[in-house]
């Protein structure tokens, strides 16, 4: 494992150039723009951070794509085991159509039915004004919009163009602060599109500049499908660092591909400290075909721990919520720590 001998007090500097040692067609192999990713310097080039903020997205994301309803009262005992784990944000289910997504059609039962914990936020998706309204109706005091860098991808996920998105994005957002109500943004295909292929970071920084003037407090960038590698992450923040402070993103990695750790790395090195992960790497986009879950959020806070960087999660009890929704779902859990955890 090329970050095997890593720790935290050694300077960026220190590891690319440890990393540069490996022979090119190595390199290559490992990613392929690998002059990226060796050559950041200046800006690009930051020390990790000592806290990373971890955003449980499972039981919305991870939940949206089962085929079978899973009962209301599951969901609710799997939020609140993760409410227990130190998770600070924890995305609760979708105000989004019923006719779209089936299986987030109990979420004001979901949003009323948990135990909210002062210390944990439980935010919730609304695409637009409705959802919106009915969110803050069952008790939202947090929400967020998902817009995309891809045309298609809008159209298919949420019916409209990207500019529309925004308008609706406006409405829902001036909505929020007069109810004194934080709005976090996504932008969906920002490393590829299943229907489009390669997207532009000029693309995804413009649609990033976008949700961040409207008003949203932080953008998570989404690998929709998995299939970012630690080179076109390195691009794609590159660009978009270049326009908007690095403070205000997070990343939201799915784990289709295999490169969601590599590229939630990359990510730590150049300044972001929020990372979207789902318990039990849950999930795929009902609108991203052959998209799997999310980065398990086992993998992530194994991963974090073993750099001396803190989530102020506890591992072992996120392990178990796991457990429970695996056992709930009668399937085997996606988190290599949890598996070899077990064995
Ligand atoms: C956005 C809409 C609603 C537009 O859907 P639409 O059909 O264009 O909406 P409309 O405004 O034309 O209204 C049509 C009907 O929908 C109803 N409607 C309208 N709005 C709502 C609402 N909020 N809640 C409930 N019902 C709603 C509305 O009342 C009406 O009902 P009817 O008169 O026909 O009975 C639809 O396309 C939709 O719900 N899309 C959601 C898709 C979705 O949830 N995708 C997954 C989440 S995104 C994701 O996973 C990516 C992410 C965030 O994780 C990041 C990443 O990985 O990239």
């Amino acid at each position: 494992m090329l970050y095997a001998s890593f720790e935290r007090k050694h300077s960026t500097e220190d590891v690319l150039s440890c990393l540069s040692v490996f022979p090119k067609s190595i390199v290559k192999w490992l990613c392929p723009a690998p002059s990226l990713l060796f050559n950041l310097q200046g800006p690009d080039v930051r020390s990790f951070p000592d806290f990373v903020k971890i955003v449980e997205v499972g039981p919305r994301d991870g939940l949206q794509n089962e085929k079978e309803m899973v009962p209301t009262e599951v969901k609710i005992q799997l939020i609140d085991m993760l409410s227990q784990t130190g998770l600070s944000v924890i995305e609760a289910t979708s105000f989004v159509s019923s006719k779209w997504v089936a299986q987030m059609a109990d979420h004001t039962e979901v949003l009323k039915g948990i135990n909210k914990l002062p210390h944990v936020r439980y935010p919730v998706l609304t695409p637009n004004l409705q959802g919106f309204q009915t969110a803050v109706e069952a008790g939202a005091t947090d929400v967020a919009v998902f817009g995309s860098a891809s045309e298609t991808f809008s159209k298919r996920n949420i019916n409209c163009s990207i500019e529309e998105s925004m308008q609706r994005f406006e409405r829902v957002i001036s909505a929020a602060k007069q109810a004194g109500i934080p709005v976090r943004g996504y932008v969906s295909c920002a490393l590829g599109c299943p229907f489009e292929g390669a997207v532009q970071p000029t693309q995804v920084t413009k649609v990033v500049k976008r949700l961040l003037e409207l008003g949203c407090y932080e953008v998570s960038l989404g690998d929709t499908t998995g299939v970012g590698t630690a080179g076109s992450m390195a691009a794609m923040l590159h660009a978009v660092t270049a326009e908007v402070p690095v403070h205000t993103l997070a990343v939201h990695c799915h784990d289709t591909y295999g490169q969601a750790l590599a590229n939630i790395l990359t990510a730590l090195q150049m300044g972001v400290s929020v990372v979207d992960s789902s318990v039990a790497g849950l999930g795929g986009c009902p609108y991203a075909k052959g998209a799997s879950g999310n980065v398990s959020t086992e993998d992530v806070v194994y991963m974090l721990q073993g750099m001396g960087i803190e989530t102020g999660v506890d591992l072992s009890k996120v392990i178990e919520a796991g457990e429970f929704i695996c056992r709930a779902l009668n399937r085997p859990t996606n988190s290599k720590v949890a598996r070899a955890t077990k064995a």
